[in-house]
């Protein structure tokens, strides 16, 4: 069995009279890719922002088992922390890069945690110290590096904005990358795509997991990305996880078409 690097257990997250996550524990293992999927308003999205502090959970616990921290309660922690210390990044359903910044600088920016470190919290660190122009130069190259493997090396100067919507969320996913995330969520990432760049998608996915050993949960609405790339699938519907296992055995899970189709659909479907 792969080790875990993620346990979920007995997550509720309650808007009001609204339960939204109700219940749910699940376990995501390291170097794997593990896809959320569920009909509209299962609670996905609302699973990410319980894990990657935007929410706080009504109840449960989410324990990231890091490699060199041991056990990080996330739900503990904010949002930049939770990126900052834990490694654990996501992306949006929504694109939010900036879009007047180049192409390079939304990504040097992302970096921003490291580069304030080194400037020591100062105006004369950030004009003087060697460090933090050392720093600088790192996080550039970190960001051309990143856009490199994404192919989008020539759009560096390019007005983030200004670039196709398949284009700029593979931007948004280099972005995390620099960050050097243990743990990357990617919200509908292969919404907008086109075939070509949904195929490149998964290609991308399984090299961070195979070849750089980043654990990815990922929530996508096209099957053909899910069940080509997933190791591991959870599906929740009303917040509840109604099932989890491989993609061959989601593919045949009748409580899955149920709630895909809908009871009168499944009949008319048979
Ligand atoms: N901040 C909030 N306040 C109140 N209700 C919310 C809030 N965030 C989410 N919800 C509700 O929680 C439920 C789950 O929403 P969520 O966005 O997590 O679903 P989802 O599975 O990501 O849906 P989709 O596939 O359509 O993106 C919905 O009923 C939604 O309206």
């Amino acid at each position: 069995m792969p080790e875990t690097l993620l346990e979920v257990s007995r997550l509720t997250m309650r808007f009001g009279g609204l339960t939204a996550i109700d219940d749910l524990s699940l376990a995501v293992p390291a170097n794997s890719i593990t896809a959320i999927i569920g009909p509209n308003g299962a609670g996905k999205t609302t699973l990410f922002n319980c894990l990657t502090g935007f929410y706080k959970p009504t109840e449960g616990d989410v324990c990231l088992h890091h490699p060199q921290q041991g056990d990080v309660h996330l739900q503990t922690l904010p949002s930049h922390l939770v990126a900052r210390d834990a490694g654990v990044v996501r992306t949006f359903q929504n694109i939010r890069l900036f879009p007047k910044m180049t192409v390079l600088e939304n990504l040097v920016v992302a970096q921003h945690n490291r580069l304030q470190a080194a400037s020591r919290f100062s105006l004369a660190g950030l004009f003087g110290l060697p460090g933090y122009r050392r720093a600088e130069a790192e996080a550039v190259a970190r960001a051309a590096t990143w856009l490199d493997r994404l192919g989008l090396g020539h759009l560096a100067d390019h007005a983030a904005g200004a670039l196709p919507y398949g284009t700029q969320r593979r931007i948004e996913i280099a972005r995390a990358l620099c960050v050097d995330p243990i743990l990357l969520c990617l919200d509908e990432p292969a919404a907008g795509l086109n075939p070509r760049e949904s195929a490149e998608l998964n290609a991308l996915l399984l090299h961070l997991a195979r070849e750089r050993g980043i654990a990815i949960m990922l929530i996508e609405h096209d099957m053909s990305v899910v069940m080509r790339v997933s190791d591991h699938i959870a599906v929740i519907n009303y917040g509840r996880k109604i099932a989890e296992g491989t993609p061959q055995q989601i593919q045949n899970d009748p409580l899955v078409i149920k709630a895909y189709l809908g009871e009168d659909d499944e009949q008319e479907a048979a």
